[in-house]
């Protein structure tokens, strides 16, 4: 798919609001290869025309990707989500976090081509068959359902979409290597050195 294409017309949305509790440290800016984590990232989804980092204003400086701070702050991604959808520049938005540096545009690629007319998310299956919330296309039809799911104390990701509205991608599971202690990024680090 050309990286240029109509597939490419996203708004790129990496939620960036989480504590790093487990990681000890800002984990967007730990290194992988010489770079921070959320380089990696952005660079997965630099082909997308509009690009939004859902953080505290001032955290971050991601030349090209718009700072929006959250409405909803420390309520986690589905939060994040949210505040995306509401400033969503197009009908689909590729959203992801800080923490899957795997990611690359031909993960993107594959998530865009999977979409169908009715569905209103993509998620790709990880290594024990479970959707990954957290790196997956969601249409901005979607807003009043994640509004209400947040106006009624709900915070799971993974409810973002209705299950008969998603669609569920296997064979990308290498992409989503999630990085949340310290020893996950020592593990990939080695895993890439190899
Ligand atoms: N916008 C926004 N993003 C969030 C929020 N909480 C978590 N995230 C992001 O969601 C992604 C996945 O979250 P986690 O892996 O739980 O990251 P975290 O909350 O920073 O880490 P822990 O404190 O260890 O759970 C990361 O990109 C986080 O930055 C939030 O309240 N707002
Ligand atoms: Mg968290």
């Amino acid at each position: 798919m050309s990286r240029t294409g109509e597939d490419w017309k996203f708004t790129a949305v990496i939620t960036a609001g989480g504590r790093s509790s487990r990681f000890g440290s800002d984990k967007a800016l730990a290194l992988l290869d010489g770079q921070p984590l959320l380089r990696h990232v952005a660079d997965s989804l630099q082909a997308c025309p509009t690009r939004l980092l859902i953080a505290p204003p001032g955290r971050y400086t991601l030349a090209g990707w718009e700072v929006i701070p959250d409405t909803r702050p420390g309520e986690g991604p589905l939060a994040g989500l949210e505040a995306a959808l509401n400033h969503a520049q197009t009908p689909w938005l590729a959203f992801t976090g800080v923490d899957l540096p795997g990611l690359t545009p031909g993960f993107w690629g594959a998530l865009a081509r999977a979409r169908t007319p009715a569905a209103r998310a993509v998620l790709a299956l990880d290594g024990a068959g479970r959707p990954q919330p957290l790196a997956g296309l969601y249409h901005r039809d979607l807003l009043p359902h994640v509004t209400a799911l947040l106006d009624s104390g709900e915070r799971r990701l993974r409810l973002a979409a209705p299950f008969e509205q998603c669609v569920h991608l296997a064979g990308l599971s290498s992409a989503l290597r999630n990085v949340n202690t310290p020893a996950d990024l020592t593990a990939l680090a080695a895993e890439r050195a190899l």
